[in-house]
């Protein structure tokens, strides 16, 4: 029973089905995590959102920036922007349920395992200013919240930069858009915890004081899977943690990637399908 974990699928659905045909992937025996932003940008995010729903229990989510900016604007939070691609979701007899689904997904999913050493996965990293205890907890705040009925209150102001520096003491909308922010968005960070939400290119593109979230060195030591960094293209030179950088840009025309999680960190099993149709 193998476990893959796949990157940001970003609508690419002819590539999904690619790359689940070429692991011969069955979900009656296998299992797929999924790091986060299903939909936008590419074609198929309707088709993604429906075969990632369908596979039930097989398939494990976490929520990516763009799952939940598709929640915002469903509800009239926020307007589309010009490059979504999200109006065949929105305009679906199923909507509601995919909708409901999505917002019923977690910020972090892992092994089970309560070791520091566990596998766990989020869409953009792991704050290094949280312990992993702290960024379990907090990942469950936000969660707790976009189950309630509360959610809408949050999803109408979510969107946002600030507090761009992490405080133990935030509160309210504050702090979840401070959670929200560090598990999503998060790409380049100061040594206090502030985040940067400018640079989205290469590493060269770090601006001054500011480190790649996985450069800092933690005191735990957790194997993280993530996406949402498409421009690593799924290499992280100078990494001081144990990571996975699972988001090789298919929808910019790179791959789509899968790693199997059971063999070890150091294999370097990866199976990739380049993308069918660049944007
Ligand atoms: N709390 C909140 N506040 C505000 N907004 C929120 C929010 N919560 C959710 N959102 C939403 O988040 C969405 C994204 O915001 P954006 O700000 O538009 O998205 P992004 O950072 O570019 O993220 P993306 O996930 O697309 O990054 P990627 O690495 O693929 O691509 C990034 C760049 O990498 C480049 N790139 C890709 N592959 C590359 C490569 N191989 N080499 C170099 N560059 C590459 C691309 O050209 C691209 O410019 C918006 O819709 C926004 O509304």
């Amino acid at each position: 029973m193998p476990t893959y974990a796949i990157g940001d699928l970003q609508g690419c659905h002819a590539e999904f089905v690619a790359l689940l045909d070429t692991l011969s992937f069955d979900p009656r025996r296998d299992r797929l995590w999924l790091a986060g932003d299903l939909v936008n940008r590419g074609p198929g995010s309707l088709d993604c959102l429906r075969e990632v729903h369908a596979l039930g229990d097989a398939a494990s989510v976490v929520l990516g920036n763009h799952d939940l900016h598709l929640l915002a604007v469903a509800r009239g939070a926020v307007s589309a922007k010009r490059s979504d691609t999200l109006a065949a979701i929105l305009e679906a007899p199923d909507r509601s349920s995919l909708l409901d689904w999505l917002q019923a997904q977690p910020l972090w999913v892992d092994d089970g395992s309560a070791s520091d050493r566990r596998t766990l996965m989020v869409h953009a990293g792991l704050l290094p200013v949280w312990s992993l205890s702290q960024a379990h907890e907090r990942a469950r705040e936000v969660e707790a919240v976009l189950r309630s009925e509360g959610a809408g209150a949050f999803l109408d102001v979510m969107h946002g930069n600030a507090p761009e520096r992490w405080q133990d003491d935030l509160e309210g909308n504050d702090r979840l858009r401070a959670i929200v922010n560090a598990f999503t968005r998060m790409r380049f960070v100061a040594a206090d915890g502030t985040l940067d939400f400018k640079a989205k290119e290469g590493l060269d593109s770090a601006p001054g004081g500011y480190a790649p979230w996985f450069t800092y060195p933690r005191q735990d030591d957790p194997r993280i899977v993530f996406g949402h960094w498409a421009a690593l293209q799924g290499q992280i030179p100078g990494a001081r943690v144990r990571a996975e950088a699972l988001d090789t840009g298919c929808v910019w025309g790179g791959t789509l990637t899968a790693l199997d999680l059971d063999l070890d960190l150091d294999s370097g099993r990866r199976i990739s399908v380049p993308c069918r149709a660049p944007q």
